[in-house]
């Protein structure tokens, strides 16, 4: 199947770009979304959690307690390498058993991962897109939604690639400034993505 993989840095908009995507019947699978669900129901990874970060990097209800582990590798280099060695190959499993669910009518999958390039994963993918929006755009967004500070934003900004990096690697492109419609650029590349999952399927038959 055709696989689509869209990244941004944080607060651009690449959720909002995919539940556009979604209108138009295209399956997505959100990487960070499902991180967060297995960092819960995964028991080893539970256990590697716990040994790396202690204890308090669960409630007593099992939830995760973000703040305990974001606290410590968004601000430690080491920290964080040793929670991605641990997070995503669980994801990428996890994406191989949701891809196998998905029907095989959809004309091509969407993966939606704020560490596309970083983690590596882009090389699985057909097509990547890239979602960018100002930097103060991508802040104010962020400290909207989740009720945080600037800071706390601009750790996480420090530990993805930049949209420069990113860029090099991007084979399509969403501006998500509020003055293009995403929707159109949504579309424009959906058209993209059927043409090409179309020549895939008839080079494989
Ligand atoms: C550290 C955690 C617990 C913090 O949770 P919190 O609710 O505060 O943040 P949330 O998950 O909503 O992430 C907000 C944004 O931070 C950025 N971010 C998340 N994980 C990472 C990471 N490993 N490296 C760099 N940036 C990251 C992304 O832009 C993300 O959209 C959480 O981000 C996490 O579990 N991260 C590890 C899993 C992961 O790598 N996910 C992303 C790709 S699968
Ligand atoms: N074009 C837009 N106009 C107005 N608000 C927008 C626009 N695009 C995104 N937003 C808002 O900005 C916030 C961030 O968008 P979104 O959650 O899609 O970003 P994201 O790239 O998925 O972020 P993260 O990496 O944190 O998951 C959301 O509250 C969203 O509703």
């Amino acid at each position: 199947m055709y696989k689509v993989g869209i990244t941004g840095g944080i607060g651009s908009g690449k959720t909002t770009a995919c539940k556009v995507f979604e209108i138009l019947g295209i399956p997505v699978f959100y990487a960070d979304a499902v991180a967060k669900e297995i960092m819960c129901k995964d028991v080893l990874l539970v256990a590697g959690i716990k040994s790396a970060f202690g204890e308090e990097s669960y409630f007593a209800d099992g939830k995760l307690n973000n703040k305990h582990i974001a606290g410590i590798v968004f601000n430690n280099e080491e920290a964080l390498a040793k929670l991605n060695a641990l997070v995503h190959p669980a994801v990428f499993r996890a994406f191989d058993a949701w891809e196998e669910t998905t029907p095989k009518t959809v004309p091509y999958t969407l993966k939606e991962a704020a560490l596309l390039f970083e983690s590596g994963s882009y090389k699985m993918c057909d097509a990547t897109v890239l979602v960018t929006a100002p930097y103060e755009m991508k802040l104010k967004r962020v400290m909207q939604r989740d009720s945080v500070s600037a800071e706390q934003v601009k750790a996480r900004m420090d530990k993805q690639f930049s949209d420069e990096e990113k860029s090099k690697l991007a084979g399509h492109f969403i501006v998500n400034d509020e003055q293009q419609s995403i929707i159109g650029q949504v579309l424009t590349l959906h058209q993209q993505f059927l043409k090409a999952a179309e020549a895939l399927k008839l080079a494989n038959v």
